[in-house]
Order: structure tokens, then C-alpha cells, then sequence
């Protein structure tokens, strides 16, 4: 009997797909010895759930789930039928997954309580992100971020499990569907971005260690509240035009964050004067993007302080967010900070 060793084709008859989600999180997963399965479980999870979600997004036109469902959240925000089949279908998934005891989602009011004793994880979660972009085709999100409880496993779930600064995330990510469908996350040990082939049902490496470029000459803020910005805010965007920058809006925070990341650029959603605190949510929109901003070497704050060192006091908490390539965020802060000197030395 003759044995020989298996020698990979190179031929381009069939090229190799690449490496799958699943593969790659195995991989990852033997760099620690420790790993227990339970978060690559997790992860899992969450893209199986975002396949379902990418499928109702693509059919949303034809499958009558266009449009609102009639009621509004907490945010006070009429929700779209995608928010709500989006939030079932993680909180489905987080559920039969077994490894989440607790889940906070920007479509319920309160912490979702998974009745799970096993559980070692926290989700929050912004199920569906761009709601206002979902009825005419562009591109939407998920957004996701992950914690370890604080509390031991099967005793009650208590504050100190979900108000968790940003800097205490295990995992973040999140999910774009656009022209195609990508999941991007981190574990703490760099970025990677996946491409989903449809045909096969798979997530594959696609953007392996991402990196933010170091600055950028893209700026993205929706400018129709200006009159409302900060005047250090007004002397920045001034800043950005004499250089002669390109503004880039789409109004789904996944897809403005994921472009300038790709492209170098800084997206801002800032305080106003009738929304002080802005309008993104610090636990399940801007704790998640700044700790993929940070890994990927850019950077995230809310004009003055990093995202990932604000104590969180309530669940749907929202912070002003200046987020991108580092030397675009500073710049900035570094305007705003002028300003509220200079005003300060005027008083
Ligand atoms: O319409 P505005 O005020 O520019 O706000 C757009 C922002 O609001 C959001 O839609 C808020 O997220 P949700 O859609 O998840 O509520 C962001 O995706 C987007 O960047
Ligand atoms: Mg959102
Ligand atoms: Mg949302």
C-alpha cells in the first residue's frame, strides 16, 4: 500500500475559498490555552443570527418587512418591523447559544434577563443600526458588544454585570449589510473583517488585521443641526473645508464608521444645543466602535474624554462621538479644547 503526503493544489481550477469564520475562531481560540469555547460559542452565535437578519434585509422590499411596526422604544423612536425582527432574532440566538445571562438591546426598555445560570457573558446590542436607511436601500447595521458578568454565574444579575465601561469589553463588533455583508470584530488582539458568500452561507477572512489609517481627509456629521454645534465644533468643519476635505454622510453609523476606518476619516455625532448628550448610545453603539477604533489604531472620544473610560449610570445612555483616524480625532478635540479655554480666559 502506498502512502502519500496531501501537497495543497495551487491550481486556479479551484482556487481556495479562504478561511472560514468558524475556522478562524478555532484558530484564534488555540492561541489561548485557557479558552474554554464558550465566547468563540458566542461569536457564533451572533453571525448565525446576523445571516438571518442579512436574509429578511435583502428581502425586506418584497417580504412586506419594510416600514414601521407601530410602536415606538424607549428612545422614544418609532421602531421599523426590522428593528424588532432583528432584536428577536439575537435575542433568540443569544438565548438557545447558552453561554449570555443577560442582554441590553436599544429596542428594550430594560436588561433582558436570559434565565440562563450558565451564562458568563453580557450582550449589548443595537440589533438593527440605520433604521431611518432601511426603506430605501442603503446600507444598515448590527452592532454588538460583549462583556464577562462580574458576578459569579448563576447568582442574580446585579448593576456591576451591565454598567461595565467600555474598556472592560472582552469582544466587539459589528455587522454591515450593504453591497455585501461583512462581520467585523475583536477579541482584543487585533481587527479581522468577513465577507459573507451567499451561496455557501458562509463568513470568510476577507480584511485580515485591519488598520485605521492615521489620519484621513473624509469627514462625516450631519451638518443640518450646525447652528446647534459648539463654536470649537464650527472652527473644526471650517478646518476640514479649508483643507478641502471630503464630507461623507450615509446616516447609518455602521456604514459611515466602517468607510472611514477602510479609508482614513473622522465621524462625528456631536452635542447640541438640544441634544447635549448627542444622540448615539454609549453602551451598545459607541463603547463597541471606539474598542474596534482603538484595536485597529484609531482612536474614540467624546470630544474630551476617551469613549472606553466613561462609567456608564444608565442603560440607554448617550454620549457625543468623535471617532476615526487618531490624528483626526485629536485634531478635534484639540479645537473644541481652544475654544473652551479661550471663552474660559474671556469670563
Ligand atoms: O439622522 P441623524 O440625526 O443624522 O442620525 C443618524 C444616526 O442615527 C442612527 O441611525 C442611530 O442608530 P439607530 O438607527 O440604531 O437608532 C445612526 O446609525 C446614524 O449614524
Ligand atoms: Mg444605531
Ligand atoms: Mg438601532
Amino acid at each position: 500500500m502506498k502512502i502519500k503526503q496531501y501537497i495543497p493544489s495551487t491550481s486556479s481550477i479551484a482556487y481556495s475559498v479562504g478561511v472560514t469564520l468558524d475556522r478562524f475562531i478555532k484558530m484564534k481560540q488555540d492561541d489561548f490555552p485557557y479558552a474554554s469555547g464558550e465566547l468563540s460559542q458566542l461569536l457564533r452565535d451572533i453571525a448565525l443570527a446576523s445571516k438571518i437578519v442579512n436574509r429578511e434585509t435583502n428581502r425586506a422590499g418584497l417580504a412586506n418587512i419594510g416600514g414601521a411596526f407601530g410602536q415606538t422604544n424607549v428612545q422614544g423612536e418609532e421602531q421599523q418591523k426590522l428593528d424588532v425582527i432583528a432584536n428577536i432574532r439575537f435575542t433568540r440566538a443569544l438565548t438557545k447559544g447558552g453561554e449570555v445571562c443577560a442582554v441590553v438591546s436599544e429596542e428594550d426598555d430594560e436588561v433582558i434577563d436570559l434565565q440562563n445560570g450558565s451564562g458568563k457573558y453580557v450582550v449589548a446590542i443595537d440589533p438593527l443600526d440605520g433604521s431611518s436607511n432601511i426603506d430605501v436601500n442603503i446600507s444598515i447595521g448590527t452592532i454588538f458588544s460583549i462583556y464577562r458578568r462580574k458576578t459569579p454565574v448563576g447568582s442574580p444579575i446585579t448593576v456591576e454585570d451591565i454598567m461595565q465601561p467600555g474598556n472592560q469589553q472582552v469582544a466587539a463588533g459589528y455587522v454591515l449589510y450593504g453591497s455585501s455583508t461583512m462581520l467585523v470584530y475583536t477579541t482584543g488582539h487585533g481587527v479581522n473583517g468577513f465577507t459573507y458568500e451567499q451561496s455557501l452561507g458562509e463568513f470568510f477572512l476577507s480584511h485580515p488585521e485591519m488598520k485605521a489609517p492615521d489620519d484621513g481627509k473624509i469627514y462625516s456629521i450631519n451638518e443640518g443641526s450646525y447652528n446647534q454645534f459648539e463654536e470649537g465644533l464650527k472652527q473644526y468643519i471650517s478646518y476640514c473645508k479649508d483643507k478641502n476635505y471630503s464630507a461623507r454622510y450615509i446616516g447609518s453609523l455602521v456604514a459611515d464608521f466602517h468607510r472611514n476606518l477602510l479609508k482614513g476619516g473622522i465621524y462625528i455625532y456631536p452635542a447640541t444645543t438640544k441634544a447635549p448628550s448627542g444622540k448615539l448610545r454609549l453602551l451598545y453603539e459607541a463603547n463597541a466602535l471606539a474598542y474596534i477604533a482603538e484595536q485597529a489604531g484609531g482612536a474614540a472620544s467624546n470630544g474630551h474624554m476617551r469613549i472606553l473610560d466613561i462609567d456608564p449610570t444608565s442603560l440607554h445612555e448617550r454620549t457625543p462621538l468623535y471617532i476615526g483616524s487618531p490624528k483626526m480625532v485629536a485634531k478635534a478635540e484639540e479645537f473644541l479644547k481652544a475654544h473652551k479655554e479661550a471663552t474660559a480666559n474671556c469670563n
